[in-house]
This record gives structure tokens, C-alpha cells and sequence, in this order.
């Protein structure tokens, strides 16, 4: 992958040696986890994966990008309608429930909705404890476990990911290639480089970051780059916004908007160089289909440039497992590098364990 800064509309003049010695210890435990090659599970033809948050869109990122033959099924919401259509199109899964805490309601239900209603080839569990590390020891599941110290969000190269990925036939080791060429990590890092960036624009009023992708498959990875953000910098009175937005389609929705509304964005170009799919057609110069959306994409840079809406264009070789990993390390040191410089916390959530207690009093009444 390839990051292109030359509209990013801000200079760093200011040395982060001291912020990127904290990040180094901090982040340890979590480049730590690019190393470990140990989990390698047999592959099955359907596979059922039930989790929340960190536990769930890693994972669903890379399947969603690469699209692999083999049919997975994931159960990451309480929706009755959607949980029980995908439900019903399930035959004899291999069922993963990933959750680090063991106690998160969401997959608590869901796991015991489809025990009760699905034949299940298999329940493995990826769990540290909880009521989930108790079921699986009454029932006797195979336990995966998570390293304690890596946060739910950062935890895609532990088990959590590469469990249910490679029951799939996705080639966790070229995954876990792509993050390791990321993974020499000093202050020229463009992913540092962005941190400062993005925190310097937050510092001046630009507080949204909007993730563009021009590439669909690519969709998910906005679901979890919306968590990683989200929930590693919304702490006290901090953060940026993150919004995600697919080109070239959203130039009909919400360009208007990042031209000419307020200037409190920042704007991020997702793209790659190769679609795996394209067709030869004749279009006024254009000689095959990608060329239509690129030129939407520089188009649309070229329109944001002159009205002086920063952007920054991140461009993979073309969607496959090396970009994918390195993609998803950078936004990881990205992110957690950012929690520094803000001098917060980017690996806790403890705000939403309000809304949590609330509910199980609810459902308790
Ligand atoms: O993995 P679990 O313990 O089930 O947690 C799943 C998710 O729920 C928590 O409430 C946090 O919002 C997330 O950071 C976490 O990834």
C-alpha cells in the first residue's frame, strides 16, 4: 500500500520522538500478535461466526474483502429479522463465538439462539472467561483464548481473526505478511505521519475524518475503522468523527457537503491501482471500466483540493490478503498513536458500560 500526503494541507514542525517512545511501549502487545502464527483451523465449507465490535468486524473486513468460495455467516447484531433470515440459510456450520469478556449480551443470545434452533458441527469458542468460558467448560468446546493485554478492536491478528479466516481458506500468513512489512515503526511511519496530521487538523476545527472508499469490497473495513476510531479517541470531550463514504456514489450524496458545507473534514481517499474484475468498453477516451471510477476519484481529489478540503489518498496494490493486513496494522498504529497524543487511553471503552448495565437491568426487571 501507498499513502499520498500531498494534500493534506498541514505541516508537522514539531518533533514526536518522547509521543513515539510512549507508543512503543504501549503498542508492544499488539505487534507482538503479527508474530504468532500458531492458529490454523481445518477448513469447512460453512462457517458461523457470532461476536460484537472488535470480536466480529476484523474479521468481517477481510472475508467481505476477499470474498473467498466458502460460505460464512455472521451474527453481529440482535436485529430479529436479519438474525433469523441468516439463521434459517444455515445447514451443518462450523460455529466460532469470539468474545474476550465471554459476557457480552449480543452473543450471549445469539449463541444460545442457534444452539437451540441450528444443527451446529462444531461450537468453538474464542473466549478469556465469563459466562461463555462457563458454557463452553459444561458443554467441553474446543477454548481459544485471547492475549489479555490486546484491546477487542486491535485483536484481528490473535485468534479472534485468524481462528474463523483460515477455517475459510484465507492465507492468514500472507495477512499477517502485509502487517509485518508495516511494522518498522519510527517517526517517517506514514501512520504516525497520518496520527499527526489528523490530530493536528482536529486541534484546528477539522474533526470528521471521512473514510472515501472507491472500492466496495472494501466496505466493511469502514464498519471497523468506525469502531477503531470511535472507540479508541471518544474520551474525555476528545476524538474525531469518523463517516464513511463509498465512491463513486456518494458524489451524488454527500460531496456537496464536503465542498461546500462546513470545513470541519478531513478527508480520506481509499483506492487501488488493480480491480480484480474490470471489462473492456468504450467511453469517450476511457478504454476499460475502472477507468471510469478513477477518473471519478481524481475528479472528486481535484475538486476537494481547490476548495481547500485537506485529503489524503491511501491506494493498495489491489484487494488481497498482504494489502489487507498491512491496511488494517496502519490504522492500528494510526490510531493508537493518535490515543498519545491526545493522552488518553486508546485501548478501554469505559463509557459504554453505562449503557450495558442499563440493559441487563432491563432485561431483568
Ligand atoms: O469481545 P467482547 O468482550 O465480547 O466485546 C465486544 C465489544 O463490546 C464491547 O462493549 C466494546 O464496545 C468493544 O470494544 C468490544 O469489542
Amino acid at each position: 500500500m501507498k499513502v499520498d500526503f500531498k494534500n493534506c494541507m498541514i505541516d508537522i514542525n514539531k518533533d514526536y520522538s518522547e509521543e513515539l517512545n510512549k507508543f512503543l511501549t504501549l503498542f508492544s502487545p499488539i505487534r507482538e500478535t503479527i508474530y504468532k502464527e500458531e492458529v490454523e483451523e481445518e477448513f469447512h465449507d460453512e462457517i458461523l461466526v457470532i461476536g460484537m465490535g472488535g470480536s466480529i468486524l476484523g474479521t468481517e473486513t477481510i472475508y467481505y474483502a476477499l470474498n473467498p468460495e466458502c460460505k460464512a455467516i455472521f451474527l453481529d447484531n440482535t436485529d430479529p429479522e436479519s438474525t433469523l433470515r441468516k439463521i434459517k440459510s444455515l445447514e451443518n456450520p462450523k460455529v466460532y463465538v469470539v468474545s474476550k469478556s465471554g459476557n457480552t449480551l449480543e452473543t450471549l443470545i445469539n449463541y444460545k439462539l442457534v444452539k437451540e434452533k441450528v444443527k451446529v458441527k462444531e461450537f468453538i469458542f474464542i473466549t478469556n472467561g465469563g459466562k461463555l468460558l462457563e458454557i463452553a467448560k459444561k458443554n467441553n468446546y474446543r477454548v481459544l483464548n485471547i492475549p489479555e493485554e490486546v484491546p477487542g478492536r486491535y485483536s484481528i491478528f490473535t485468534a479472534v481473526g485468524k481462528a474463523p479466516l483460515s477455517a475459510v481458506g484465507v492465507d492468514v500468513k500472507r495477512l499477517l505478511k502485509g502487517a509485518k512489512a508495516l511494522d518498522q515503526i519510527d517517526e517517517k511511519h506514514e501512520a504516525i505521519k497520518n496520527a499527526i496530521i489528523h490530530y493536528l487538523h482536529e486541534r484546528e476545527g477539522r474533526d470528521i475524518s471521512v473514510l472515501f472508499t472507491y472500492v466496495e469490497a472494501l466496505t466493511y473495513f469502514g464498519e471497523w475503522y468506525k469502531q477503531l476510531v470511535g472507540e479508541s479517541l471518544g474520551k474525555n470531550g476528545l476524538g474525531i468523527t469518523p463517516l464513511l463514504s463509498i465512491g463513486a456514489k456518494d458524489q451524488h450524496s454527500l460531496l456537496q457537503l464536503y465542498l461546500d458545507g462546513k470545513k470541519d473534514k478531513v478527508i480520506t481517499f481509499l483506492t487501488v491501482d488493480n480491480y480484480r474484475e474490470d471489462v473492456e468498453i468504450e467511453f469517450e477516451n476511457a478504454k476499460k471500466y475502472s477507468e471510469i471510477i478513477k477518473a471519478e476519484k481524481l475528479a472528486t481529489e481535484k475538486a476537494l483540493t481547490n476548495r481547500g478540503v485537506p485529503n489524503i489518498t491511501v491506494e493498495l496494490k489491489e484487494v488481497c490478503e498482504e494489502e489487507l493486513g498491512s491496511l488494517l496494522y496502519f490504522y492500528m498504529i494510526q490510531v493508537a498513536f493518535m490515543g498519545v497524543l491526545y493522552n488518553i487511553n486508546p485501548f478501554n471503552q469505559p463509557a459504554v458500560e453505562e449503557e450495558k448495565r442499563i440493559c441487563w437491568s432491563i432485561l431483568r426487571k
